[in-house]
C-alpha cells in the first residue's frame, strides 16, 4: 500500500486532535503537555533576535564598556551583600588597612632609631629595636594573609562563575547550539576553563594592587602633609596628575593585546584537542607531519603575537620607570627636603617638635637637638615618600593591569552573553535575508502525545538556514510500525533526527512527539560516545548508580542486558561493574555500537531512533539484536542504508532520490511489502546477488592462478606432497 500524507488536511486534522503548544510560548500547563514540566528540556525556538555584542579586539580599552561589562561580571560573583565572598572582600580590606597602618608606625620606628644613633642614646636605641622586632610579627602574618585572601578571593570569583556560565552552557542544550548553530563564540572549553581563570586571578589582584596602593595614597598623603606642609602637598600632586597623563598617554592597548593573545592560546588549545580525539585516525593516515605542521603554525602565531607584546613592552617599561622610580624619587627628595631648607613651609607637626627644642641651653647642645630632630624627620619622610612613590607606582602600574582585565573581561562577557542568548534561542543571523528561513523566525509548533511520533509538513532545514535539505516532511509513527529511512548520503537523513531531537531548528510545520525523557524517545547516533566512570555508567548512560538503584535495578539486571547484545564477555574480561577505564579506548568499533545498544535494553523507550547504529555490526548479531528490541517492545526508526534490515520495518522513508529541482517532493512514504518496496527489495537484493557473483568471478579467477603456479612447482618438482602443501598454504 502507499501512503502518501495530504499535508494541508493533515496539519488542520493534527490541530484539531492534540493540544498544541507553540515554540516560545509557554501557555501549556505539564499536565497538557502529556506530563512533562514547560520549563524542563524543550526543542529550540526562536522569534527573538540575538543581542549584538561587538567582537573586535582591537575596540578593548579602559572606558565606560568596560565598567559596564566589569559591573555585570562582578554582580555574578557578588549576587548579594551578604554573600560568602563579601566576607572575603571585608576581612582582606581590613588586612590592607593594617598592613598600611603598620607601614606608618615602621615608617615613624626608623626615623626615630636613627634619632636615637645620632643622639647616640643606647638604651632607647636598644628599645627601638625591641618595638622593631615586636612589629615584624603582626605585619608579616598581614602580608601572608593578604596573599591568601588574594587567592582565595581569585577562587571564590572562579566558583560562581563557573557555576553560572555550566548553568548556562549545559541548559536547554546551549552547549551543542554554540557549536553548531551559532558561530559568535569560538573555543567555548578555552573560555569557560582558561579565560575565566585569567579573568578572575586578574579581578582578585587589582583589588589588593590597586586597593591597597589608593589607601597608602590617603594615607601616607595625610601623614607627610603634616610634616612637609600644604605647598610640599601640592607639589606632589601636580608630580601625581603630570605622571599619570604622560602615562596615558603612551600606554598601548593592552587590553586589546591580551584579548587577542587568549584567543591564540585558546586555537593552540584546541588545534591539541582535536590531535587527541583523532589520535587514532591520525596515526592510521601517517599524518603526524600534517598535524605537526597545524601545531606548529598555530603556535608560532600565538608566539609572534607575544613576542611583539614584549617588544612594546620594553619602550613602555622604560618610560614608567624613569618616570616613578627616577622622577618620583627626585621630586620625593625635594618634598623631603622641604622642612630643613623652608622651614616655614613646613606641616604643622615638624613647626611643633621644632618648637619643643630646648630654647634656653647651650647654643652646641641645641644644635645637636636640632640635627638629631632634623634626622628624624628627614628619614620618616623618606620612608613615607618610598612608601608612596611604592603606591603611586603601584597604582601607575594596575593601569596596564587594568587594561589587561579589560581584555579578559571583554571574553568573559561576551561569552555569557552569547551563551544566555543561546539559551534563550537568540541566534545572531548573519546574510540571512536571502534565505527562505531564518532562525529569527521559527514558525514550528510542538505538540506531545507519548504514542506518536509525527511530522507535518515540516522542512529539514540546515541551521543556518541556508539549505533546505527535505521539503515539507510528513509522516507518522505510531508504536509498533517500525519505520526505514534510506537515502544517499547528505540527503538530510540525520538532519530528520535532529529536528525530532529539537537540536536542530523546526522552522515551519507540526511535529507531535512524545515528551522529553529517555523512556520515551532513545536516540542512538552514528557515532558511538562512552562516557567517563565505570563499566556500570557505560551501561546506564546517562542515569546515575543511585538512580539506577532508584527505577529498582540491579548489577544481575545489567548482566542480562550484556547478555542480550552479545557483551558478557567483557564484565570478566574488564573487571567487573566497578572498573573505570577510558572506554573509548578499550573496546573495538563493533563492540562500542552495542555497548550503545545496551543502554538501548536499559532504558526500554517506547521509540528508539537507530543512526546506523549497527553499521560495524555482524548481520546475524544484528538481526537477533532487532529481534530483541522488538521483543522489548520499543518501535523502532532506523537510519541505515543496508536493505537487509527493511524485514524489520513496516514503513519505508526514502529521502533524497527524486528530483526536487523539478518541484517534485524530495522524500516518499512507503509500506514495506507494498508493490513499491518489494520492487526495491527486489532490486536491492539482485544488486547483491550481482555483487557476490563478482566475488565469485575473482575468487575463481585466483584458484586457476593458483593451479597454474602450482603445474609449474609440480613440473620443476616432482614432489606431490611438497606441491599440495603449497596449495594448502597458498589457499
Ligand atoms: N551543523 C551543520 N550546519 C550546516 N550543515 C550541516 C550541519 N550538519 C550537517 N550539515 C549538512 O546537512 C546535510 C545532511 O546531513 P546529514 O547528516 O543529515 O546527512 P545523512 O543523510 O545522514 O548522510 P549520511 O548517510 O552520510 O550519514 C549534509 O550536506 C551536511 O553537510
Amino acid at each position: 500500500m502507499y501512503i502518501q500524507y495530504r499535508h494541508g488536511a493533515q496539519v488542520a486534522q493534527l490541530k484539531d486532535q492534540l493540544r498544541t503548544r507553540v515554540l516560545g510560548q509557554r501557555t501549556a500547563d505539564a499536565a497538557s503537555l502529556g506530563g512533562i514540566d514547560p520549563a524542563a528540556k524543550r526543542p529550540i525556538q526562536g522569534g527573538q533576535p540575538a543581542r549584538v555584542i561587538d567582537t573586535k579586539e582591537s575596540k578593548v580599552k579602559v572606558d565606560r564598556r568596560f565598567l559596564e561589562q566589569l559591573r555585570y561580571i562582578i554582580r555574578i560573583c557578588i549576587p548579594r551583600w551578604r554573600h560568602k565572598t563579601t566576607g572575603l572582600l571585608v576581612l582582606h580590606t581590613v588586612f590592607l588597612v593594617l598592613r598600611t597602618y603598620m607601614s606608618v608606625v615602621v615608617a615613624r620606628l626608623d626615623g626615630r632609631l636613627v634619632k636615637d644613633l645620632v643622639n647616640a642614646d643606647g638604651r632607647s636605641f636598644l628599645r627601638g629595636l625591641l618595638y622593631w622586632f615586636a612589629i615584624a610579627v603582626p605585619a608579616t602574618y598581614t602580608n601572608s594573609m593578604i596573599r591568601y585572601l588574594q587567592s582565595k578571593l581569585g577562587i571564590a570569583f572562579r566558583t560562581s562563575l563557573t557555576k553560572h556560565v555550566h548553568c548556562l552552557y549545559m541548559e536547554n542544550n546551549t552547549y551543542y547550539k554554540a557549536l553548531n548553530l551559532d558561530k559568535r563564540i569560538d573555543g567555548a572549553d578555552q573560555l569557560i576553563t582558561t579565560d575565566l581563570n585569567r579573568f578572575c586571578t586578574a579581578l582578585a589582584g587589582l583589588y589588593s594592587n590597586l586597593g591597597k596602593p589608593l589607601l597608602d595614597l590617603i594615607i601616607f598623603n595625610y601623614q607627610l602633609a603634616r610634616s612637609v606642609g600644604v605647598r610640599g602637598m601640592w607639589l606632589l600632586v601636580v608630580n601625581y596628575l603630570v605622571t599619570a597623563s604622560l602615562l596615558r598617554a603612551v600606554t598601548p592597548s593592552f587590553g586589546a593585546l591580551a584579548a587577542k593573545e587568549a584567543k591564540f592560546e585558546g586555537d593552540f588549545r584546541s588545534a591539541h584537542s582535536r590531535l587527541i580525539t583523532n589520535a587514532e585516525e591520525v596515526a592510521f593516515y601517517n599524518g603526524a607531519d600534517r598535524e605537526r605542521s597545524i601545531l606548529d603554525r598555530t603556535y608560532q602565531r600565538l608566539i609572534k603575537h607575544i613576542n611583539s607584546i614584549y617588544k612594546i613592552r620594553i619602550g613602555y617599561n622604560m618610560f614608567e620607570d624613569f618616570l616613578i622610580k627616577y622622577s618620583w624619587s627626585a621630586v620625593g627628595l625635594l618634598i623631603a627636603s622641604i622642612p630643613v631648607f623652608l622651614p616655614d613651609w613646613a606641616g604643622g607637626r615638624t613647626k611643633r617638635e621644632a618648637a619643643r627644642l630646648p630654647r634656653a641651653a647651650a647654643a652646641a647642645a641645641a644644635a645637636s637637638a636640632a640635627t638629631s630632630v632634623r634626622t628624624q624627620g628627614f628619614i620618616t619622610n623618606k620612608r613615607l615618600l618610598m612608601s608612596l612613590a611604592d603606591a603611586g607606582g603601584r597604582v601607575m602600574y594596575s593601569y596596564k593591569e587594568l587594561s589587561e582585565l579589560a581584555g579578559y573581561t571583554f571574553r568573559v562577557y561576551n561569552m555569557m552573553i552569547v551563551l544566555e542568548d543561546l539559551r534563550h534561542d537568540r541566534y545572531a543571523v548573519t546574510g540571512a535575508d536571502a534565505h527562505a528561513f531564518r532562525l529569527d523566525r521559527i514558525k514550528g509548533v510542538m505538540a506531545v502525545d507519548n504514542q506518536t511520533i509525527k511530522f507535518a509538513r515540516i522542512p529539514i532545514v540546515t541551521p543556518s538556514g541556508e539549505t533546505c535539505l527535505v521539503k515539507d516532511l510528513s509522516f507518522e509513527v505510531k508504536p509498533g510500525d517500525h519505520l526505514m529511512v534510506t537515502g544517499p548520503n547528505g540527503a538530510g537523513k540525520s538532519a530528520i533526527l535532529r529536528v525530532l531531537a529539537g537540536i536542530w531548528p523546526q522552522f515551519a510545520g507540526t511535529l507531535v512527539r512524545p515528551a522529553f525523557g529517555l523512556e520515551h524517545v532513545l536516540s542512538i547516533p552514528q557515532r558511538p560516545y562512552l562516557t567517563l566512570g565505570s563499566l556500570r555508567d557505560q551501561v546506564i548512560y546517562p542515569d546515575t548508580c543511585d538512580a539506577m538503584r532508584a527505577k529498582g535495578k540491579t548489577d544481575a539486571d545489567l548482566e542480562a542486558i550484556l547478555k542480550l547484545v552479545y557483551l558478557d564477555y567483557i564484565l570478566p574480561r574488564e573487571g567487573g561493574w566497578d572498573t573505570v577505564k577510558e572506554w573509548k579506548d578499550v573496546f573495538s568499533g563493533g563492540e562500542k555500537q552495542r555497548v550503545q545498544l545496551a543502554r538501548l535494553f536499559y532504558h526500554r523507550p517506547t521509540f528508539a531512533v537507530l543512526d546506523e547504529a549497527t553499521s560495524a555490526v555482524s548481520s546475524d548479531v544484528e538481526a537477533l539484536l532487532y529481534e530483541h528490541a522488538k521483543d522489548a517492545g520499543t518501535t523502532l526508526v532506523t537510519i541505515s542504508h543496508r536493505p537487509s534490515l527493511f524485514k524489520y520495518h513496516q514503513l519505508l522513508l526514502r529521502v533524497g532520490e527524486t528530483d526536487a529541482a523539478a518541484g517534485e517532493l524530495d522524500w516518499e512514504l512507503t509500506r514495506i511489502g507494498s508493490e513499491d518496496t518489494t520492487g526495491h527489495d527486489l532490486e536491492a537484493q539482485i544488486a547483491e546477488l550481482e555483487k557476490q557473483l563478482q566475488k565469485a568471478d575473482a575468487q575463481k579467477a585466483r584458484l586457476d592462478a593458483i593451479n597454474r603456479e602450482l603445474r609449474l612447482v609440480a613440473d620443476a618438482k616432482p614432489d606431490v606432497a611438497a606441491a599440495s602443501s603449497i596449495r594448502r598454504t597458498l589457499l
